[in-house]
């Protein structure tokens, strides 16, 4: 804060508020002579106002003069005489005259006092302002001084703290070397005491190792001569189950030339049915034509009427003809549904087929792929492994060799496909669980072989509603149901619901152990009442699909979809029943994204692809084991457990492998096909048919 410059009377009145030691050289002189030019200037006002009033007095004192001088010589009367009347004004004048000359005398005075006036005050206003300068640069000497003491003041204190805080430091660091000190003590005394521990549990553990390891190699040998038995054993089974198979083989020419022979059988009694048909209504005629005759001819004539008895048990005949041509079709019926289960049960119930797709016009570096036996049984497929540098550094490239079920080339369409499916989907109409999954790489060719226009979804459909329409002549009636669910990250998904409620409606299964049968709760089931409301269900699956792909890139490729068909048939005459279901499953992609780095969503949906798809061959591999009642691991995916009973004993499987023909996906290639071909050897226990006599 700037110190208050004091004011003229207080300057006077008290010392200077300086806190420093005041200078030598303005003690004595500075204020005296500033009250002494400050004491006289109310004085000099006063001596000023006195010589104007004294001047005004005089001024005033001549000015009547004068008027009265003026009216004097306005006013000379003419009645006297002039002489004295001039001697009178010369009089007048002169008094006057002398009066003004006083006056103007002290007008100089006065003028020159005010002259004086003035350079005395000149003179005190320099003094002033002189004095003024004085008191400034005093003042800021002061300032300075003030400075000064305040930095050193500030110094002395930041000294002071730079010592605590140095002091404070040293103390710290004392405090720190005690404390690391100690706590190496601790921690030295900590390893002594764990080396000890560790050197005697490592004794021990030795010694148990020792002790472990001669158990082992006991139990080792044990297992050893177990194994050898069991191999012979295993061996001298096998040798029966190679004479076994080839009686089977027999027995499945033998089935197959009844089959033939049955269908003969069935196209001849066709015929004949057709021939009764003919001849019942040639009948039927003749005999309302024989009626008429009746009632004309009945009253009169004998042998009439045993012309009608002949004809009416004639009649008789031919509808008890008829009515057995019926019973042995419907007989044929049951026959030939026995004779194809059989057939069916034979080529095994987890059936593995491979197919690979074409390249298309956009893609470039196909990979070598080869169908040896393609003119003949087509179940083979050979690809040219990479190339890769022996020791000797020559160039050496494998092939691997797979061999399943049926193999489709590139040129394969759709329907040549569907004809193995066929069999299976007639199957499901017998009365049996069937499922068929496509297995495979993104851009393999799942979805095509599936859902596309002419894929397996459609055809199935056709095909089940032309088969239901048949047998209608044999008393069948079917009821069909299809639904089409998602599974998504672990959690199931309407694809037939509303779009809004994808990923918010929660879908149960429940599983009904008793029959064998799976629902669906809170998911749309569709009445298949014609072969077209597959379109509509295609169509509806779709659009919800394009939801969820704006939700997850490319989810349609990182999700299950499974197509659930149910089908219940009743026959009106016989009185059996079945309940059969279809699955149609489009896998998610298979490939491995263990390198890919994925993160966050997708690291998510990758883990819960691999889980659902290594769970699948984990219930394959253990339907497989050879241990009666094993535990079948349905429950550690979602996908599994929607199958369950749809893998297993009571139902019959057919996997595709769907291949892509390019160079650049050979790794994933190999590794379907290994899967593929684990899946292949697994043998599975017979199917069960759904069937029961109602009522
Ligand atoms: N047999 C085939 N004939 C002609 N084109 C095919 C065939 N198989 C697949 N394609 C074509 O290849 C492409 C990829 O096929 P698709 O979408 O069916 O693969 P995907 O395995 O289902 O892939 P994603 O896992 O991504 O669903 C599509 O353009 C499809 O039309």
């Amino acid at each position: 804060m700037r110190p208050e410059i004091p004011s003229a009377t207080a300057a006077a009145a008290s010392p200077p508020p300086f806190h420093g030691p005041p200078r030598p050289e303005h003690q004595d002189t500075r204020p005296q002579a500033r009250a002494a030019a400050l004491a006289t200037v109310p004085e000099r006002s006063a001596r000023i106002q006195r010589d104007r009033n004294r001047l005004t007095v005089v001024t005033t004192a001549a000015s009547p003069n004068i008027s009265v001088l003026r009216r004097h010589s306005h006013s000379m009367t003419p009645n006297l005489n002039p002489k004295s009347k001039v001697q009178e004004s010369i009089e007048l004048y002169k008094t006057k005259n002398a009066a003004l000359e006083d006056s103007c005398t002290e007008y100089k005075r006065l003028l020159e006092e005010y002259k004086t006036n003035l350079a005395d005050l000149k003179s005190l206003n320099s003094t002033i302002s002189m004095e003024l300068e004085n008191v400034k640069r005093s003042h800021s000497y002061e300032v300075d001084d003030l400075r000064r003491k305040y930095q050193n003041d500030m110094q002395d204190s930041f000294d002071r703290h730079k010592r605590d805080l140095e002091r404070a430091r040293e103390e710290n660091n004392d405090l720190a070397i005690k404390i690391e000190r100690e706590l190496k003590d601790e921690i030295e005394k900590l390893l002594k005491s764990h080396k000890e521990e560790l050197e005697t549990l490592e004794r021990r553990l030795k010694a148990e190792l020792e002790e472990e390891r001669g158990k082992r190699q006991r139990e080792r040998q044990d297992v050893q001569k177990e194994f050898d038995s069991e191999l012979r054993n295993t061996r001298l089974e096998a040798d029966t189950k190679e004479r076994e198979n080839q009686l089977l083989q027999g027995e499945l020419t033998n089935t197959k030339s009844e089959l033939d022979r049955e269908r003969l059988l069935k196209n001849a009694l066709q015929g004949q049915l057709t021939d009764a048909t003919t001849t019942n209504l040639t009948l039927e005629a003749s005999n309302k034509a024989m009626k008429e005759k009746i009632d004309f001819l009945e009253s009169d004539s004998q042998a009439q009427s045993s012309a009608f008895n002949e004809l009416h048990r004639r009649m008789q005949e031919a509808f008890a003809a008829a009515e057995a041509a019926q019973e042995k079709l419907r007989q044929e019926e049951t026959l030939r549904r026995k004779l194809h289960n059989q057939v069916q049960e034979l080529k095994g119930n987890i059936r593995v087929m491979c197919r690979v797709r074409p390249t298309h016009d956009s893609e470039t570096g196909p990979a070598k792929i080869d169908f040896p036996d393609a003119d003949t049984d087509s179940k083979e497929v050979a690809v040219q492994g990479p190339d890769k540098i022996s020791a000797m550094g020559t160039n050496i490239t494998q092939t691997y060799s797979y061999a399943f079920d049926r193999v489709f080339s590139p040129v394969s369409q759709n329907a040549e496909v569907f004809e193995e499916i066929s069999q299976l989907v007639q199957s499901a109409l017998d009365g049996y669980n069937v499922c068929v999954f496509c297995y495979g790489q993104t851009g393999s060719g799942k979805t095509f072989t599936m859902s596309s226009a002419d894929g397996m979804i459609p055809r199935t459909v056709a095909q089940i509603y032309a088969e239901a329409t048949r047998l209608q002549d044999k008393g069948w009636q079917y009821k069909m149901e299809g639904s089409f669910v998602e599974v998504y990250n672990e959690t199931y998904n309407d694809l037939l619901g509303r779009p809004e409620d994808l990923d918010k409606k929660k879908i149960e299964v429940r599983h009904d152990p008793a029959k064998k049968q799976t629902t669906l709760e809170n998911a749309v089931s569709v009445a298949l009442d014609g072969p077209d409301r597959v379109e509509e269900i295609l169509q509806r699956a779709d659009k919800n699909r394009t939801v969820a792909a704006t939700k997850a890139n490319m989810r349609s490729s990182r999700s299950h979809s499974v197509f659930i068909l149910k089908l219940v048939g009743e026959n009106n005459i016989t009185g059996e029943r079945s309940e059969g279901t279809l699955n149609l499953v489009d896998l998610a992609g298979s490939e491995r994204l263990d390198h890919s780095k994925a993160e966050g969503a997708r690291l998510k949906e990758t883990q819960n692809i691999n889980k659902s798809l290594s769970c699948l061959g984990d219930v394959i591999n253990a339907l497989g084991s050879s241990k009666e009642n094993s535990h079948i691991p349905y429950r550690n995916s979602r996908l599994t457990y929607l199958l369950q009973y749809s893998l297993g004993g009571n139902s019959k499987t057919l996997m595709f492998v769907m291949v892509s023909p390019l160079q650049a996906h050979l790794q994933e290639t190999i590794t379907s096909l290994k899967f593929a071909t684990k899946v292949h050897n697994t043998h599975i226990g017979t199917a069960k048919k759904q069937t029961k006599a109602s009522g």
